[in-house]
């Protein structure tokens, strides 16, 4: 099938990528001319585990191809994605503009012939209506100005469209693989022919051709209306959010009782009805989804007048655990001033280069004014020689320079190369060898036989 994918960040390119891989035409646009050109080259602007490969042979063979041309990419679809981002507002609620162009351009770009238009980005509940409507309202103000300019108007306004909202599950760091291997995929729409197109489009997908594991039977697909489809991906990053503020807060009572929060999950998770996934406790969620997503549902309920106490709470938990390792440095080092602090990892999770809503970025800041100097070591960030507008923060090139002359290491992200560290050999180039695990990931007795003060998060 012709596909354009409109707005190419993690999202929208790693859909572009993955529909061409199965065979579908795509077309990427993206208004920034010079993520354009970088892509046109070949090069991913983002890091994510199997992507440029895969976009290398795609574009290889002829069915991946990049642009900054809104109108070619209309022209060129059946299927036109909107995976724009939605950032969150100063209010929480989300910022819908960049959703608001996109569906003014194609508007302002649709011709008499039939098109899916999918909202693939994370927007507010209502939003699949309010596409719809804007959409309109392009198509009708470029017939205006059609009519207004004098000339006789050889398009017309008699668009004919149906909006499908289709969440986004993948995660970052493996996006490729969920895009995949799914769990689900979800259509919310009332438009028949629509809903079959999203169906054919996906089918490899459902019938498993491109999944690790063949054998399994067909990915789910939920078929349902434009606002629960839009309802269930705030659901379902507002659940996730809250397991992780659940553990986390049993993590904190372990902390005071002398439990193991680590045994606990375990414990907890082989109940089936709870499960063994998001109960890994540490120093916070975080991210370019969570924050955003729970805290615009809760909008969207005070909108209602309903107040969410229960994601309220996911939230302040998460709030106070971001400042988890830094008690535990108090207790450890008593003053901070003058101290030296390094950071084991920065980005919000492995496997990506993303560093929005890190909490790293909190620590960092919280070091900072507690006069506090700060280094940090990132497989990804520090070898890339990206800096992400960092301030407060030495980047060192590897693990033992970072190491040499701290009074204190904290381990920010949970990167698999870390297990693999020397920290014989760190713990004799720091003033004092304490390590905090923020992610209960390294083994204790590896880093005590290494010489180190080892202090995890409830465990
Ligand atoms: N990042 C994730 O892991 C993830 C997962 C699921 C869902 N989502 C949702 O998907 C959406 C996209 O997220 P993202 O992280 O990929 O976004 P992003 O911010 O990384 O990228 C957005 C891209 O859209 C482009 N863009 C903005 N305005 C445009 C316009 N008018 N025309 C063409 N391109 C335009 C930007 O240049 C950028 O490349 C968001 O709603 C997000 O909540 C994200
Ligand atoms: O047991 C856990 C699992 C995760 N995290 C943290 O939670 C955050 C989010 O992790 P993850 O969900 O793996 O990453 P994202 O890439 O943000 O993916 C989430 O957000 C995406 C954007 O909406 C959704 O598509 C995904 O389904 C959803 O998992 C990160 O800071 C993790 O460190 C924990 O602290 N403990």
């Amino acid at each position: 099938m012709r596909v354009c994918v409109i707005g190419t960040g993690y999202v929208g390119l790693v859909t572009g990528v993955c529909l061409s891989h199965i065979g579908h035409d795509v077309i990427c646009v993206d208004n920034n001319e010079e993520k354009v050109k970088l892509m046109q080259s070949g090069q991913s602007p983002i890091y994510e585990p199997g992507l440029s490969e895969l976009m290398q042979s795609s574009a290889a063979s002829g069915k991946l191809t990049f642009t900054s041309d809104l109108a070619k990419g209309v022209d060129h679809g059946e299927i036109l994605f909107i995976a724009v981002g939605t950032p969150p507002l100063p209010t929480g609620e989300s910022d819908t503009r960049y959703v608001e162009a996109v569906a003014r351009g194609i508007g302002t770009h649709l011709k008499s012939d039939y098109k899916v238009i999918v909202n693939k980005s994370t927007v507010p509940i209502g939003s699949g209506d309010w596409v719809r409507m804007i959409v309109l309202d392009g198509a009708t103000e470029k017939q205006k100005s059609l009519v207004g300019a004098g000339g006789v108007s050889t398009e017309n306004a008699n668009v004919n469209f149906d909006v499908v909202s289709n969440p986004e599950f993948l995660r970052e760091g493996s996006a490729v693989f969920d895009t995949f291997n799914p769990d689900r995929i979800v259509l919310g729409g009332n438009g028949e022919k629509a809903i079959a197109m999203m169906q054919e489009l996906y089918q490899p997908i459902v019938n498993r051709k491109v999944a690790k594991d063949k054998s399994l039977p067909p990915v789910p697909v939920v078929v349902t209306d434009l606002s629960s489809a839009e309802m269930i991906k705030y659901a379902a990053n507002s659940f996730l959010a809250t397991k992780i503020s659940f553990i986390n807060e049993v993590a904190n009572i372990c902390d005071r009782v002398g439990a193991d929060v680590v045994q606990v999950a375990k414990g907890i998770g082989l109940d089936s009805r709870i499960g063994n996934k998001f109960l890994q406790a540490g120093i916070g969620w975080g991210g370019s989804c969570f924050p955003k997503d729970v805290s615009a549902l809760i909008h969207t309920a005070d909108d209602y007048g309903y107040e969410a106490e229960l994601l309220k709470s996911a939230v302040s938990v998460n709030i106070r655990q971001r400042s988890i390792s830094l008690e535990k440095l108090q207790q450890e080092l008593k003053i901070l001033k003058g101290k030296t602090v390094g950071l084991l990892g920065l980005t919000f999770k492995p496997d990506t280069d993303d560093m929005r809503d890190a909490p790293a970025l909190t620590l960092i800041e919280q070091l900072n004014r507690l006069g506090a100097r700060v280094k940090a070591y990132d497989p990804i960030v520090s070898q890339s020689g990206l800096s992400h507008g960092l301030t407060g923060v030495i980047i060192e090139t590897d693990a033992e320079m970072l190491a040499d002359g701290c009074d204190a290491l904290v381990l920010v992200t949970d990167w698999k190369e870390f297990i693999k560290l020397d920290f014989g050999k760190m713990a004799n180039q720091m003033n004092n060898p304490v390590i905090i695990d923020g992610r209960n990931f390294l083994d204790r007795s590896t880093l005590e036989q290494a010489g180190f003060r080892y202090l995890g998060i409830g465990h």
